[in-house]
């Protein structure tokens, strides 16, 4: 659904995007994530034909960004920008009505589009009155006319609380399943690390490393983390059980033995804790987070 070939974008001296190779397959929800000025908004605006390349092609379902057939393209994109510009003096439903005007969408979508993202209630509220977690609901409805067959949504969980953040996860999640492509950005790593489906990370305008979750873990090598509880406090027993592995620390935690391996020697030490038999009563795998995978690709 998107390619993006050698993509290189500078602003004088600035660097911002600088040789981007990127895929993103249709139907996926796919996660972009970077430092503060690692390219991530300025490679939106170009995926969107907002911005043109210094250098580099991009395509949307195989049309040149660049090209006079991508004006067809555009009417099925839908972008929710960092900071979506929104009247105060509108209400929602007026707001969307404008968005649909705009885009020559079909502005009875609108109450519909106002239940999905949970502003059913405040269709005829004024803007004016709208906490910031409102705001982003609305932006997200806006980017939701002309039903996109294409997202782009830029942070679109910031200003979000818990609850707000898991229903637009919910809302996501029906638009996969009804064949729409996502494409997000986020600061907050362990909210879309269970989300998405492949993510790329970038560093200095170049993407440094693309693919799910585990598959970056694994590229990443990084090392693993157990959490054995054992009966009576019996913490030399796992000691005397792992001695013989590669194991690179085990500490006394708490209430629990921490064990640190390599995933090689992740299979060992499970058989060889099974081996204490009812000595274990509990064994947790803790996985490096998204967040050590960036730090790692990202330092
Ligand atoms: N219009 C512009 N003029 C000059 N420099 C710009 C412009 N837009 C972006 N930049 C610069 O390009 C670089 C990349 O910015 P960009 O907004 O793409 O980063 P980002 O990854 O989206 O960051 P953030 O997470 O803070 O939103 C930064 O150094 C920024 O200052």
């Amino acid at each position: 659904m998107i390619e993006a070939r050698g993509v290189v974008r500078h602003f004088g001296k600035v660097q911002a995007v600088n040789g981007v190779d990127l895929c993103v397959g249709r139907g996926e929800l796919f996660g972009l994530i970077g430092h503060n000025g690692a390219g991530k908004s300025t490679m939106f605006k170009m995926m969107l034909g907002l911005l043109a390349p210094t250098a580099g092609e991009i395509r949307i379902d195989g049309v040149p960004v660049s090209g006079r057939h991508f004006r067809e393209v555009r009417r099925r994109i839908g972008y929710l920008p960092e900071n979506v510009v929104l009247y105060d003096n509108l209400t929602a439903l007026e707001t969307l009505h404008f968005f649909a005007r705009l885009k020559r969408a079909d502005a009875s979508e609108a109450p519909a589009l106002l239940e999905r993202v949970g502003l059913g209630h405040a269709a005829r509220r004024r803007v004016r009155e709208f906490s910031k977690g409102m705001r982003q609901r609305l932006g997200f409805a806006q980017a939701l006319l002309g039903r996109p067959q294409l997202l782009f949504l830029d942070e679109p969980t910031s200003g979000l609380d818990p609850e707000a953040i898991r229903d637009f996860y919910a809302v996501l999640r029906g638009l996969k399943a009804e064949g729409v492509t996502m494409i997000l950005t986020s600061h907050i790593l362990a909210e879309i690390q269970e989300r998405v489906d492949r993510l790329a990370i970038m560093a200095k305008g170049r993407v440094q490393a693309t693919g799910t979750v585990q598959a970056l873990r694994e590229q990443m090598d990084l090392p693993l983390w157990f959490e054995v509880r054992v009966a009576d406090w019996d913490f030399e027993a796992v000691r005397a059980a792992l001695g013989h592995l590669p194991v690179s620390a085990i500490e006394a935690r708490g209430d629990h033995v921490a064990v640190q391996c390599q995933r090689e020697a992740k299979m060992a030490v499970i058989a060889a804790l099974a081996a204490l038999g009812s000595r274990v009563l509990d064994l947790t795998v803790r996985e490096p987070s998204l967040e050590d995978v960036f730090f790692g690709f990202s330092d």
